[in-house]
């Protein structure tokens, strides 16, 4: 659990608390000199748990910090607290979430330009409190909130551990394979107007030429950087044979696919993948992932 120095109920007037850049509460009311102390709680609370998180899944950096969160104009952090645990109540989960443009591949290998994709960006409970269904109970408050459904959401590098949490809670188990960090599932493009549920997500597809040899090829940024994509006949078996994909399998697949990220070896910054990866919030990018710039 993570306890802190200052009581953390007040900050916590229910369990689940959302934040956004101002650093407060959803539910804080409160005078100037208040909202000072509160956002520098937060601040720590934010900072702390993030850290938390990068160093569970092995990130030389974290994530998510309150300085990030307050950069940004379209990020969310939920937070989970147990105000019964130790003496000052705990917080005990977080979850980052936002939306992000990104150039995506559908199911056929075209590619796609999503404005506004719900993206699952940072996700921790604390080690003393996993596998008790918290995980379940925050994720859940925050598609609620959201007004999100979990196949179109996307995961930015999600751990053995999430993808497992994907599979269990959601069912999402068959990735389309992306040339970025993130994960979708299929189904993602299906219906794509209403794709974070508010309906304002917008999908621009690529034409696409098919060649002799099966590479595909379209005029986009992920195939001028990437390279084009093979279908060969084998990928399309595996499609047509809707095999079910075990998580570890499915870790195997993004290590093969992902061109950076934890699994991959490091390679220099490319600015390209930079400009067309970045999202719109504010703070600083990663190397061809959106928000993270996790492996350095
Ligand atoms: C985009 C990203 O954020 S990627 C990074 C994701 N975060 C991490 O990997 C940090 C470490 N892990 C965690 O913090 C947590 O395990 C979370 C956030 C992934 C899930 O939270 P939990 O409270 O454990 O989830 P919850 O109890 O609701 O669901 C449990 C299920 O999650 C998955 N899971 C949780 N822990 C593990 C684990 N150690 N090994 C494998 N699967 C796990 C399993 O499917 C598990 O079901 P099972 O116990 O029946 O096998």
């Amino acid at each position: 659990m993570v306890e802190f120095r200052f009581d953390i109920k007040p900050l916590f007037s229910q369990p689940i608390i959302k934040v956004t850049s101002n650093l407060l509460p959803h539910t804080f009311r409160g005078d100037r000199r208040q909202s000072l102390d509160a956002t520098t709680k937060m601040s720590e609370i934010i900072d702390r748990l993030g850290q938390l998180s990068a160093t569970s899944q092995g990130l030389s950096k974290p994530v998510t910090t309150a300085q990030r969160l307050r950069m940004s104009d379209n990020q969310t952090i939920y937070l989970l607290a147990d105000s019964e645990a130790g003496h000052n109540g705990a917080v005990i989960g977080l979850l980052k979430v936002g939306t992000k443009d990104l150039y995506l591949f559908d199911e056929t290998g075209q590619t796609r330009k999503v404005e506004q994709a719900p993206s699952i960006l940072d996700f921790y409970v604390h080690e003393s409190r996993q596998r008790a269904g918290l995980g379940k109970r925050l994720f859940q408050t925050m598609l609620n909130e959201e007004q999100w459904t979990p196949l179109k959401c996307s995961v930015d590098r999600p751990s053995e551990k999430l993808l497992a949490f994907l599979s269990k809670h959601y069912g999402l188990q068959r990735v389309i394979p992306q040339a970025n960090n993130f994960v979708l599932y299929e189904g993602f493009f299906n219906d794509a107007a209403s794709a974070n549920g508010h309906g304002n997500a917008h999908e621009h597809a690529q034409s696409p030429q098919r060649t002799q040899n099966g590479l595909h090829i379209t005029n986009s940024p992920n195939t001028q950087l990437f390279g084009a994509t093979y279908l060969g006949e084998d990928s399309n078996r595996r499609r047509g044979s809707q095999q079910q994909t075990t998580p570890n399998a499915l870790l195997q697949q993004i290590t093969q696919i992902s061109p950076t990220g934890r699994y991959g070896a490091k390679r220099p910054t490319c600015s390209m993948a930079e400009i067309i990866h970045a999202g719109n919030a504010k703070g600083g990018k990663g190397n061809g992932s959106a928000e993270t710039n996790r492996i350095k």
